[in-house]
């Protein structure tokens, strides 16, 4: 587990003062220490005759001090008394420091050193002095035991008592992609008296939402940023649809359904499935998901005492992995969907595809929704001359599209190292199965789907891969609850938010076999970064769980604007808003302009997400949702012409920051190396590259 030691220096390197920690130190403790380490030892304590202490210097510390932290013996007890390796060498290092370099040493300390020098004591007589300086830097470690029983997650099925009750009945669908899960489940749904369907994505939950209402069935709809009640007068009603985080524990239901179970392993939102799949409150639990995470849902159900009752499906319609790549995107056809893992693989992609003259959608994850779903309907419009997609893995989960191939323009994604340093991996079995299935949806007119590459090289690698099973899901992700951090906080009142997670993960224990900490990158750079700004402790915590894109620095810097705003209790309006940024929109002229007006548009959902939750400083949701109407027209007016977007941007702004102008040879091995474009896709620029010469040449 993660200890962030640099952010723990940052934090606390200010405020030790040693004298103002002598007196706190754990008598009891130091007695037994003392009188285990100063056993068959004479001591002559100085202490007794302060009169002959010297003035130390350097050169007398630095030894002592050395030969303290070589102990093994010290290592241990600092170990036994909570220090981590990380802190122990946190701790002296700054020990050692204030040691060193103090104008004027406390008295006890220069004592004892003065004793050890002399020999009338031993160096380990020093671990008083050094624990109430290492507790001064981690003040978790007066109340360890208190904090420790708060951050118990070993049995997180015991935290909903209410679910606990009911004598839950659990059915799993499990199956391949394409093979009705998602349908039998909502058949439950839709006949319960009470239900609730949580989804993963927004796009889901409203499809289920508007089905519900194309059938004349009640049903609201809670994203993280909307809320909509069928019935006028804004009572619930029984039937609810959401996205799966927003789940209501506190609701009692006839029938859950959990869908795309098998994202419980996912790093960053896994903790949304772990607390829906052991806190819903519902009599009968419907999830689904591939066949792979059976055994871990079963094992956690079992932690529960209960049991699940395993239904399986087969695909409804065929998929056929064909004997050719597509080679060139002159072979494309209608109702073809070309997947790429990037954004610029994707308008790379789109350029060439309507230069030959197709009418293509598009479709990538920062994408606003209701663009999405514009894009969506125009491809399956069997009327609409757009029938050619590009989309990047964002269609891969439970979409139903009128897809008859799918063309995987790459095998491989852009995965950032811990480093911080790009790579391209190979994508998971898991992944390629669920885009693949997109193909040949049952009930659309293609009765059969088929996958290919669009490199012969992929070919079999793909093959190889829809062949495979996934890999079985190994853990669940688990988060800690505004709750927890609460009492926390209470026990460490003068740290920060930020202090308080990092020392949570560091205690915390959880069954590692079932289990795993969520990511919780996202939260600390935004607890970072909110540090200064004065908010109550639950506002804060609100603030640093926005569902932001931590890269997005129109977003970061309103959502900072934002807290500030709150900190003063002033209330934002629509006028406040659009007062933040250029309004209202141009059509954008290249490809950087869209990326600025898909971020306005993560700046509206970001209001409209923490309206939900802080209703009386932003009110103004209805203006602000038509402003975002406003603006998904104007996105979906610039994807038309994306071509041209393209042939505006300034090349550097396009291929990376990092992408200094150099000849195309080299700039081209840029974009490749900078993760701007695949290998895969420089190959058929090239191939363009070198057809568009010929025709040049041609032409003269
Ligand atoms: N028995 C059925 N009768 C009519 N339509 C069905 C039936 N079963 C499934 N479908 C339709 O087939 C399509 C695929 O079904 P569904 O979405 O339930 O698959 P899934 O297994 O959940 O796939 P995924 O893993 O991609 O989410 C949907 O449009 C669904 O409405
Ligand atoms: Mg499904």
């Amino acid at each position: 587990m993660s200890t962030f030691p640099s952010m723990k220096e940052k934090n606390h390197t200010s405020s030790v003062h040693f004298s103002q920690v002598r007196g706190k130190r754990d008598k009891s403790f130091n007695s037994i220490f003392e009188s285990e380490l100063s056993k068959n030892r004479i001591v002559k304590r100085t202490a007794k005759h302060p009169e002959k202490t010297k003035k130390l210097t350097p050169q007398d510390i630095t030894p002592i001090l050395t030969d303290f932290i070589r102990k093994p013996e010290i290592r241990n007890l600092a170990t036994e008394r909570g220090l981590s390796a990380q802190q122990l060498r946190t701790s002296f290092v700054r020990f050692r420091s204030f040691c060193l370099n103090v104008k004027e040493l406390p008295v006890e300390l220069e004592i004892i050193l003065n004793d050890i020098l002399v020999g009338a004591a031993h160096p380990d007589d020093l671990f008083g002095q050094f624990m109430d300086f290492a507790m001064k830097i981690y003040p978790h470690l007066h109340c360890r035991e208190e904090l420790s029983r708060i951050c118990d997650l070993r049995d997180p099925s015991a935290w909903y008592p209410q679910a606990r009750a009911i004598g839950r009945k659990i059915i799993y669908h499990a199956g391949p992609t394409n093979s009705g899960k998602t349908y039998h489940a909502l058949k439950k749904f839709m006949t319960a008296n009470a239900s609730v369907y949580c989804g993963p994505l927004k796009m889901l939950a409203t499809e289920v939402f508007q089905k519900m209402r194309d059938q004349n069935i009640e049903c609201d709809l809670a994203t993280g940023d909307d809320r909509i009640y069928s019935n006028p007068s804004g009572e619930r009603s029984s039937r609810l649809s959401c996205t799966v985080e927003m789940a209501p524990l506190q609701e009692n239901f006839d029938v859950a359904v959990i869908d795309e179970i098998q994202l419980l392993q996912d790093n960053q939102r896994g903790w949304a499935w772990s607390r829906a799949l052991l806190g819903i409150s519902a009599k009968e639990v419907h999830v689904c998901g591939e066949a792979a995470a059976v055994p871990l849902v079963k094992n956690l159900l079992a932690t529960a005492g209960e049991t699940v009752e395993v239904q399986e499906y087969k695909r409804l319609t065929g998929l056929r992995v064909e004997d050719s790549a597509l080679i060139s995107l002159e072979n494309v056809m209608p109702g073809d969907c070309l997947v790429c893992f990037s954004k610029r693989d994707l308008f790379t992609v789109t350029k060439s595809l309507e230069n030959l003259g197709h009418r293509v959608a598009v479709i990538y994850g920062s994408l606003p929704p209701g663009a999405k779903l514009i894009q969506c309907q125009k491809f399956n419009d069997e009327n609409d001359e757009c029938n050619v997609m590009v989309a990047t893995d964002a269609i891969g989960m439970g979409l139903n599209l009128n897809i008859r191939r799918i063309i995987f323009v790459s095998l491989k994604k852009v995965e950032l190292n811990s480093d911080g340093k790009r790579s391209f991996e190979s994508i998971s079995v898991s992944q390629a199965l669920q885009i693949a299935g997109r193909a040949g949806r049952y009930g659309t007119q293609y009765s059969e789907g088929c996958v290919t590459t669009l490199n012969a090289r992929d070919l079999n690698t793909l093959k190889a891969m829809l062949s495979s099973l996934p890999q079985p899901a190994e853990k669940a992700g688990l988060y800690p609850t505004a709750e927890q951090i609460e009492m926390f906080s209470y026990h460490l009142p003068d740290s920060s938010l930020q202090s308080i997670l990092e020392i949570f993960t560091d205690l915390c224990q959880m069954d590692d076999s079932l289990y795993f900490m969520c990511n919780i990158e996202s939260f600390m750079y935004l607890a970072e970064k909110m540090d200064s700004i004065p908010l109550p402790l639950r506002a804060r915590y609100v603030f640093c769980c926005s569902p932001v894109n931590i890269k997005d620095n129109i977003v970061i810097t309103t959502l900072l604007r934002m807290a500030r705003q709150f900190s003063k209790n002033k209330v934002m309006d629509g006028n406040w808003l659009t007062n933040q940024m250029q309004w209202p929109p141009q059509v954008p002229s290249s490809i950087s302009d869209l990326a600025q007006l898909e971020s306005l548009h993560d700046v509206f959902d970001l209001y409209l997400w923490l309206s939900l939750r802080f209703t009386q400083q932003f009110q103004e949701t209805d203006k602000v949702r038509q402003m975002k109407t406003v603006l998904d027209s104007v996105i979906v007016e610039g994807l038309t012409k994306l071509s041209q977007l393209m042939s505006n941007e300034n090349d550097e702004n396009f291929a990376s920051a990092r992408v200094a102008q150099v000849p195309r040879g080299s700039f081209a091995q840029n974009l490749v190396q900078s993760g701007a474009i695949t290998p895969e896709v420089l190959d058929k620029l090239k191939s363009e590259w070198a057809k568009e010469q010929i025709n040049h040449a041609k032409d003269k």
